[in-house]
Order: C-alpha cells, then structure tokens, then sequence
C-alpha cells in the first residue's frame, strides 16, 4: 500500500499547468514536504522517448496504437518513479495522467466512442495507480492560444489538431470532472494571477495532509 500522496494537474493546453507545478513545488519544498514532480507523457527516461514518439514522431499512429503508446509510457512511469517515490512515502504532483487520455483519445479522437472508451478504462484498471486529488485548471479556448503564442514553445501533434478537437477534449475533461466530484477540482484560472491560482491548491492540499 502507498503511504504518499499522488495528486495529478490536468486541463487543455496553455491552461497553466506547468506553471503550477513548479509553484507547488516550492511551495511544498517550503513547507518541508518531500515532494517529486513529474509529468506526462514521459517522467522516467523511457517515456520521455515515447513522448518525442507520441508529440512529435513524423508518422501519426492509429487510435490504438497511440492510446497503448500513452499507456506504455505511462506503465513504465507508474513502475519506475512514481510507485517508489509512493512508497518512500513523498507527495507526488504530475502534470497529467489517465485523465488526459480519456479527454484527448477517448473524447477527442474517437468522440467518446464506447470501445475506446472501454479499452482506456481496462489499461488503467491493470494500472493500478489512480490520483488521490486531481486539479483541473480551466481557461477558455482564445485566452489559453495566447498564452500559448506568448509562451513560443514547440507545437506538438496535439496542438496543431483543429478547434473541434480542442472543443471534444475540454468536454472530454468538464465529462470527467463531473463523474468524479470527490477527486477533481475545477479551477478557472482565466482573470486570476499563477499565484492566486496556486494559493487555491495549495489550501486544498494543506487540509488533505492534515
Ligand atoms: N494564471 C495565469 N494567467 C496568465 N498567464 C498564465 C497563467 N498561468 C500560466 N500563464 C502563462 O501561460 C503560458 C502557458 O502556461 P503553462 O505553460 O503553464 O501551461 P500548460 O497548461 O502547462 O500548457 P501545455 O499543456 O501546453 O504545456 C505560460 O507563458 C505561462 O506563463
Ligand atoms: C498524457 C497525455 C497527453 N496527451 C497530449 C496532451 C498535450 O497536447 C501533449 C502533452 O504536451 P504538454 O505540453 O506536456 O501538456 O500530449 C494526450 O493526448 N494523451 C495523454 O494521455
């Protein structure tokens, strides 16, 4: 059984994620909490070269194939840090997990098609790793693209996808939210500053450790 705590950060793109990793981490660093951040796809050495695959690969895979490439990368995450880093007892926060294959294979490839839907939920069965608090930061659409463009990073597969993808993947989220009230937290981080937005996690998590 782990003794830690496994919270994961989900959402769109350009929504904030990263940011609040690193301020959670120094804010948990802070408060004298062992703490490891990660994310996904990638995490362990292994899928960080399924990422490269999976974001950038010159040859796109068909639907199974990407869905079982996440799962791989994600398998060998799960083994290799984040169920240690579980055990040895430390807060564990990843920028994205399961979530995000529901959101963005399930409902944005396949539209929410059952079988994919069905395969998705076998492979995280077998898992056997699920978050303890899960926070899914919001943004709408026009505000996340310009923060992206701001921010200038490489464009992935994933964000290159038209706006009907985009809009399948945040129902695909707000879908997930909705079935799973006691884990996720939405948190809308349109008009509020990373710090406000942090400050709000923080809170959560502080009354979790108690
Ligand atoms: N609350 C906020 N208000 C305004 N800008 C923000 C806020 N949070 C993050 N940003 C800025 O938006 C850009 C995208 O943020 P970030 O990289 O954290 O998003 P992300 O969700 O991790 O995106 P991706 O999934 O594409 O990696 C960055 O330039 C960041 O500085
Ligand atoms: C875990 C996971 C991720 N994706 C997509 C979502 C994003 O477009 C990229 C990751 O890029 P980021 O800048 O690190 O957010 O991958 C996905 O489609 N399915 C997944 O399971």
């Amino acid at each position: 059984m782990s003794k830690g705590l496994f919270i994961t950060l989900e959402g769109g793109e350009g929504v904030g994620k990263s940011t609040q990793l690193k301020l959670l981490q120094a804010a948990l660093l802070s408060a004298g909490v062992d703490v490891v951040t990660t994310r996904e796809p990638g995490g362990s050495p292994g899928a960080e070269e399924l990422r490269q695959v999976l974001l950038f690969g010159k040859h796109p895979l068909s639907l199974r194939a990407e869905i079982l490439t996440h799962f791989a990368a994600r398998y060998d995450h799960v083994d290799q840090v984040i169920t240690p880093a579980l055990e040895a007892g430390k807060v564990v926060v990843c920028d994205r997990f399961t979530d995000s294959t529901l959101a963005y294979q399930g409902y944005g490839r396949a539209e929410g098609n059952l079988d994919v839907l069905r395969l998705i939920s076998r492979l995280q069965e077998q898992l056997g790793r699920d978050p303890d608090m899960t926070f899914l930061l919001e943004a709408p659409r026009d505000v996340a693209r310009l923060r992206l463009a701001a921010r200038g990073a490489p464009v992935d597969r994933y964000e290159l996808s038209d706006e009907g993808f985009h809009a399948r993947v945040l129902a695909g989220f707000q879908e997930i939210a909705r079935q799973d009230t006691g884990r996720v937290r939405r948190i809308s981080t349109d008009g509020l500053s990373p710090e406000a937005v942090n400050a709000m996690i923080v809170k959560d998590i502080r009354a979790r450790l108690q």
